[in-house]
């Protein structure tokens, strides 16, 4: 699987066309097996990009492929190709639910997938226990409630989450923002891990040093102000 994004165009409501434009004809290609690293200067709109490239927004024009089969603006999404994307948004506190316990949260697509009325992560044991290990997080946090553990514990509950089906395209924004330089190494591992299995993994960092260490092609979603923006190709650092 690969994921391809053609000529996306997108201004938030209210700030274009013009010199409000956001994303003005962004090119983005994630061959499946490697990791693509997304770096951009702050508010430059790579977290709009992730959400536009996850089907959770859609772009004012242009189109997303998944795997060959494209999307644009308006297309119904299947279950099958929403399944087929995982998902780390920038900031866990607002993407996580705050009334379900981090096995809840982590085996919900699970529990989706089996057409479950609500996550019994019970039912789900073996691969909560299986993901928890993957992130580093300790089984007894699982029984917590999101106030009750640090950002970057619930950041990796939130990957865990998203690697719960074993997605074909994984995007992540921001994965290691909350971790230490160990934490963010192993996390690291575990998205190179993923790409290694087959899949097409963007990740959007500032942190360009550590992303570039695991990356096999780093993109830059360069500002702009009216003027075209384009992605740009930079070869894996050796
Ligand atoms: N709903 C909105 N209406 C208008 N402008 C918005 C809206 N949401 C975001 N923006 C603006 O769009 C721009 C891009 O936002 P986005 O979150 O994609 O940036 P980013 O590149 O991920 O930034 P950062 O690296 O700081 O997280 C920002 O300038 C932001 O202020």
């Amino acid at each position: 699987m690969s994921l391809e994004l053609r000529d996306i165009d997108f201004s938030h409501p209210g700030t274009g066309p013009g010199p409000g434009k956001l994303l003005d004809g962004v090119h983005l290609v994630v061959r499946a097996g490697e990791i693509t690293g997304l770096g951009a200067p702050s508010g430059a709109g790579k977290s709009t990009l992730l959400r536009i490239a996850a089907l959770m927004k859609p772009a004012d024009s242009g189109s997303v492929l998944i795997s060959g089969q494209a999307f644009f603006p308006g297309s119904s999404v299947p279950v099958a190709a929403r399944q087929s994307v995982g998902v780390v948004l920038q900031s866990p506190r607002t993407s996580a639910d705050p009334r379900l316990r981090l096995d809840s949260l982590i085996s919900a697509p699970l529990a989706f997938r089996d057409r479950a009325v609500r996550p019994r992560p019970q039912r789900y044991a073996q691969r909560l226990a299986e993901l928890a290990e993957l992130v580093h997080l300790e089984p007894a946090l699982l029984r917590r409630y999101p106030h009750q553990v640090s950002d970057g514990q619930l950041q990796r509950a939130m990957l865990a989450r998203a690697l719960a089906l074993e997605p074909a395209v994984l995007l992540c924004d921001e994965p290691t923002a909350q971790l230490d330089p160990g934490t963010t190494a192993s996390i690291l591992g575990v998205l190179a891990g993923h790409a290694a299995a087959g899949a097409a993994v963007l990740v959007a960092s500032h942190d360009y040093t550590a992303l570039a260490s695991v990356a096999h092609t780093m993109v830059e979603l360069a500002q702009i102000n009216g003027a075209p923006k384009d992605q740009t190709g930079r070869s894996r650092a050796s």
